[in-house]
């Protein structure tokens, strides 16, 4: 399987080269040539096995220049107890008939990020090997929250990497700050931008396309590479979920095998519910993918009139991870729907860049309207959301959760939709205390960790064992940089 540019369709790689660079050189997202299919026998082989099994089996169908072995190899590091708390790492948790939750956030990190981030370093570090390359990649991610975590745990330590992470200030929870600034390893750094987190990736994404720093990188032995979703090798691991949860479902009885399921995706960057439509187009019986937003409702405007225009305010929310108005992973979507056509991708993107806006053609709004249905949250929304599975189901759900489960309803009231449906859960409500404690009537008392203990108390929930052990630890990084001086971070970082 080789993988070229939505931007440019001759540049044809491995996969392993694919993971290793991270980003296509021309800016472009390196996407599989084609999509392996699956059928219902490849199904029905998935249905006894073990999660690490499965995502062998389905990551094997794109990654042609790894083995299955090796797959599974990182599937029982990446998955086992020693990483995540739930034995089926990524459970389906029924809510009530036709309403399920995925559980993502059984990992070392408490979000779904964890799903792909305990895999991407194995793949790295394989491809390394594969390529014959002698040089240190140095992983630069942007993060509204999430995957900053993720990714310094997965890459702490790796040997050839380095890492290096740029979340919003004040644009995170406070869990989610103080767990990256305290992630042990050599090899990490951390630094808050004075912007959102467009601001940071848009940095990021500069600094690849930076001839300069690259070539005053490779002098001192490094090269850049990316634990965002702009990674297939993000992508990937997260296809699995949603081929996995279909398998459980069956197994459960919940469904008979052949009937169709909606998945429905909170997301601000489109990685998740790209994956989601990467398996539905393998062949995964999925009707519609159902896009949650929350006040950044930009995705929401897209699916509805085609148009994409980013030139709108910026809320921050109480589901930050989703506080984005640059979705990098929609032009992966919309190479495929344009039937790959690489110009008309770069027309939108230079569109997107120059005026912060594009318009799709019909055709592809036609295929949007097909499979997808998008809609937004409110910050009142969420909390009501939060409390309502609380009180009828004793379910205590982040608010990243609320903002799909209250979409997902409007969407059953606006189509009259009631196809069995997944709400995919993408992090503990452990990670938004402050904000889950007001949802359910409480008062935070407080704002820092001392909120894990108080949520505790009145939930009864338990709190991940790894968020409990922040408590002990001291904070190792309190760096800022402005947005400009980005590239310099990374020289310094890089010494
Ligand atoms: N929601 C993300 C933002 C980055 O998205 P990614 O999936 O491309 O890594 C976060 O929490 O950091």
């Amino acid at each position: 399987m080789k993988y070229y540019s939505t931007r440019d369709k001759n540049v044809s790689l491995s996969a392993a080269e694919a993971v290793k660079m991270g980003l296509s050189r021309d800016g472009g997202l390196l996407t599989p040539t084609r999509i392996p299919q699956i059928d219902r026998a490849f199904l029905e082989r998935l249905i006894p096995m073990e999660y690490a099994q499965r995502a062998a089996k389905v990551m094997v169908l794109y990654l042609t220049d790894y083995s299955e072995e090796e797959l599974l190899t990182f599937g029982r590091n990446a998955y086992g107890p020693a990483q995540f708390d739930d034995p089926i790492a990524a459970p389906v948790r029924k809510v009530e008939d036709g309403l399920y939750c995925l559980e993502l956030w059984h990992g070392p990190t408490s979000a779904f990020k964890d799903m792909a981030l305990q895999m991407l370093p194995q793949l790295l570090s394989a491809a390394l090997r594969k390529t014959g390359e002698k040089r240190t990649a140095c992983i630069l991610a942007a993060t509204s929250g999430d995957t900053g975590k993720a990714a310094m745990a997965g890459f702490a330590d790796v040997p050839q990497t380095c890492i290096q992470v740029y979340y919003p200030k004040d644009g995170v929870s406070p869990v989610q700050e103080r767990q990256m600034v305290t992630q042990e390893g050599e090899n990490v750094d951390v630094r808050a931008v004075i912007g959102n987190f467009d601001d940071a990736q848009a940095g990021v994404k500069r600094i690849f396309s930076d001839e300069a720093v690259r070539a005053e990188l490779d002098k001192r032995g490094y090269f850049l590479s990316s634990a965002n979703s702009i990674n297939w090798g993000r992508i990937l691991p997260q296809v699995v979920y949603y081929i996995s949860a279909y398998c459980d479902l069956v197994r459960d009885g919940a469904l008979t095998m052949g009937d169709k399921v909606n998945f429905c995706v909170p997301t601000g960057n489109f990685g998740d519910i790209l994956a989601a439509y990467y398996a539905k187009r393998m062949g995964l019986p999925v009707n519609r993918l159902i896009c949650a937003s929350n006040s950044n409702n930009v995705l929401t405007d897209f699916l509805r009139t085609g148009i994409y225009d980013r030139n709108r305010p910026f809320h921050t929310t109480i589901s930050p991870s989703m506080d984005i108005l640059i979705s990098s992973n929609l032009e992966r979507l919309l190479f495929d729907l344009s039937g790959e056509n690489d110009a008309e991708i770069r027309m939108y993107m230079d569109a997107l860049g120059s005026a912060g806006r594009y318009q799709v053609s019909d055709n592809i709004k036609a295929k949007l309207d097909d499979a997808f249905w998008g809609g937004c949250c409110s910050e009142e929304g969420t909390e009501e959301t939060i409390r309502r599975y609380w009180q009828d189901y004793g379910y205590l759900i982040d608010p990243h959760t609320a903002v799909a489960a209250e979409v997902l309803a409007q969407y059953r009231v606006a189509s009259g939709d009631e196809t069995p449906a997944v709400v995919v859960s993408t992090a503990s409500p452990y990670k938004f205390c402050g904000s889950v404690l007001t949802a359910i009537g409480e008062t935070p008392c407080g704002d820092g960790l001392e909120l894990l203990d108080q949520l505790h108390a009145v939930s009864g929930v338990p709190v991940p064992c790894r968020l409990a052990e922040l408590k002990g630890k001291s904070r190792r990084f309190d760096k800022t940089v402005e947005k400009q001086a980005m590239e310099q971070a990374v020289l310094d970082f890089l010494k």
